[in-house]
């Protein structure tokens, strides 16, 4: 049988597939899954934020999504992301797949790899995203800009004007508080992410008064309207996941199976 998909859905995604939400004890903890379908196929979803967008970016339990989704046999992890924009090209309402990711996030745990049992590995990152998930992504959806730099940065509040024109300033694109550890912590259990991002403001904003400047009221409310493209969207990609997707060798295969033996906790 095929590996299933695992889906991570963002703000805005706290329901996406049928099926009974269930807790999936690991050693960092519990993580809540709903094996379902979407797109034809077995999926695995987490809610990033839990079902009514409980769980705030900077406490979401990165390592326990992953190690959950690793040990129910997924492979290949799609993920959606709100973003605010920081170029005029990505304006609001337009779909973007994540190349690249500038890490401004802190005290996050963002490895397994932490020493605790002699297990020491350093993860290759210098492409986060596998690229053979985004080449899928982007035929699948040809509307999104193929490619963007996100920073990642604590949260829960936005950027100040000064934060964001650093970024865009430094290359960034798009920012986000999520997808760091996240994409790091999936490449170290050995499974491959696409992240399809959706810009919902444009940041601190292009001037004082900028109706698009973030705000959460925003960002929900135009997930809300873009729920169904987004979730159309999401279907098309792990669609056109093929059953035979193996993911780029990270770490190899006996360090990954001692984190995966590690015990769970209750
Ligand atoms: C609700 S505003 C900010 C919130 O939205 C994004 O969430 P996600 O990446 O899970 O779609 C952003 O990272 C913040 O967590
Ligand atoms: N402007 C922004 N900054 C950080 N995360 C976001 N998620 C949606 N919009 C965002």
């Amino acid at each position: 049988m095929a590996d299933s998909v695992g889906v991570i859905g963002g703000s805005g995604l706290g329901e996406l597939v049928g099926g009974d939400r269930r807790p999936v004890a690991t050693p960092y903890g519990e993580a809540v899954v709903t094996v379902g379908e979407l797109g034809g196929r077995e999926v695995v979803f987490i809610a990033r934020h839990g079902a009514g967008h409980t769980v705030p970016p900077n406490r979401v339990n990165a390592r326990a999504n992953a190690w959950a989704l690793a040990c129910l046999g997924v492979r290949a992890i799609v993920s959606t992301a709100a973003v605010g924009s920081l170029r005029a090209e990505l304006a609001p309402e337009r779909f973007a797949i994540a190349d690249q990711l500038v890490d401004r996030t802190t005290g996050r745990a963002g490895t397994f790899f932490d020493g605790a049992d002699g297990v020491v590995r350093h993860l290759p990152f210098a492409e986060p995203f596998c690229p053979e998930l985004r080449g899928l992504a982007a035929a699948a959806i040809p509307d999104a800009a193929p490619a963007a730099t996100v920073a990642v940065i604590d949260g829960p509040r936005f950027s100040t004007a000064a934060e964001s024109r650093i970024l865009r300033e430094h290359g960034v694109d798009l920012v986000n508080m999520t997808l760091c550890p996240e994409v790091a912590l999936a490449a170290e259990l050995g499974m491959g992410t696409v992240a399809l991002c959706f810009v919902t403001d444009t940041d601190s904003g292009n001037a004082h008064d900028d109706p698009d400047a973030a705000s959460a009221e925003l960002v929900f409310r135009r997930l809300a309207a873009a729920k169904l493209r987004i979730t159309t969207a999401l279907e098309r990609l792990v669609g056109a996941v093929p059953d035979s997707y193996a993911p780029r060798p990270t770490i190899d295969d006996d360090a990954i199976r001692i984190v995966l033996a590690r015990p769970a906790v209750p």
